[in-house]
């Protein structure tokens, strides 16, 4: 029963839980979409003829090329499937993962969960409206100025892990099954999530917990992403070009619309749909362990004439006070470069979140030398 106990302890999780930045108030681009279906306001359309998305994007032969993982055999002990993890994440810092082993049902549970939430009148979704001093709840990102140019899309943003770092209030009490639904998803991404960074800790040539134990706390966050459809995609983006400040993404996309596009040798690349895998990328953490060994790739999000798209990214980073730099041993011999600065995560990740997505901004200024 609602009690005095319980009040104490959400307090007791709110004092404890860190802020992580903050965005300015946008409009909702999904009631954009409503009122006007056939309109794009000036502030999203991009103004660089280069950042267009092409339709030779969609047609891109590199596609078929990105890696595929298959965790069951990584679990298995195969040497052949950890050399694949180490190419997949130098050479293309993404790949597909199969054979994962999360049920269908609590991947397609997390989705309706999400499809539901967003079908809310806004008044309802509103009920979970992002504060002004943080980036937890229903909104948007990395919005820092009132002249850049806006991304097509909303979202909602929570942190699942630690516990006590939720911040209930912004939590969905409608539809009334997300509460079990992001549960029961985060902790099979988890699972996953965890096993996969103790793999790439073996193919850094370390002990295979050594890297999950220098998180000191291993934070996740899940942000799904709502992306309306939009009369003018080739002008548009859904999310601007960015790495990932995390350690490793586990992304989830829909199986019948591809939205996400990374940066390879200069071409924007589009990661196709397989049913029921997760693509996973490197993030800027083990970009700068590797001291560049492994790349965390630029992507983006391209919208939709006909329908709106969802994904669901989930982070995975170290806790506020870990120092971040390139290990020793990744740094090829004693002479040559450390490419990257030794950064306190916690700092890093603020100051990313000051400024818009900008492709390898964030890393770029992590560089030693330039
Ligand atoms: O929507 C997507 O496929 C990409 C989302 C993404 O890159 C992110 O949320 O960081
Ligand atoms: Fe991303």
């Amino acid at each position: 029963m609602g009690s005095y106990t319980d009040v104490a302890l959400i307090h007791e999780e709110v004092a404890v839980a860190p802020t992580f930045g903050s965005s300015l108030p946008v409009p909702n681009v999904q009631e954009i979409v409503k009122s006007d279906p056939l309109h794009v306001p000036e502030r999203y359309l991009i103004k660089n003829q280069e950042d267009m998305p092409k339709d030779a994007d969609h047609t891109c032969n590199l596609s078929s090329e990105i890696p595929t993982i298959d965790f069951s055999l990584l679990s298995r002990g195969h040497k052949e499937e950890l050399t694949k993890l180490d190419l997949a994440c130098k050479e293309w810092g993404f790949f597909q993962m199969v054979n994962h082993g999360v049920a269908t049902e609590v991947l397609q549970g997390m989705k309706d969960a999400a499809a539901k939430f967003f079908e809310l009148p806004v008044e309802e979704k509103n009920k979970v409206a992002m504060t002004s001093d943080d980036i937890q709840g229903y909104g948007h990102a990395y919005v820092v100025s009132e002249e850049q140019i806006l991304d097509w899309s909303d979202l909602l943003f929570l942190i699942v892990y630690p516990s006590q770092y939720r911040k209930l209030k912004f939590w969905p009490t409608t539809p009334e099954e997300y509460k079990e639904a992001i549960e029961a998803y985060s902790i099979e991404v988890k699972r996953v999530g965890e096993e996969l960074i103790r793999y790439i800790s073996l193919i850094m040539g370390m002990e295979k917990d050594a890297l999950l134990a220098l998180h000191q706390e291993l934070v996740q966050g899940v942000l799904v992403n709502y992306y309306p459809p939009c009369c003018m995609p080739d002008k548009v983006l859904g999310k601007s070009p960015h790495s990932d400040t995390s350690t490793i993404t586990i992304l989830m996309q829909e199986d019948n619309v591809t939205g996400l596009q990374i940066r390879k040798e200069g071409e924007w690349v589009p990661v196709k749909p397989i049913p029921n895998a997760l693509v996973v990328n490197v993030g800027d953490v083990v970009e700068i362990w590797s001291n560049g060994k492994y790349k965390s790739i630029e992507h983006r999000a391209v919208t939709t004439e006909s329908r709106a798209r969802l994904s669901y990214a989930t982070f995975l980073f170290p806790h506020d006070d870990v120092e971040v730099e390139p290990f020793d041993h990744m740094v090829e011999s004693p002479g040559s470069l450390r490419m990257y600065k030794k950064v306190r995560y916690g700092d890093y990740l603020r100051q990313s979140l000051k400024r818009k997505m900008e492709g390898k901004a964030h890393t770029d200024a992590a560089k030693t030398a330039s």
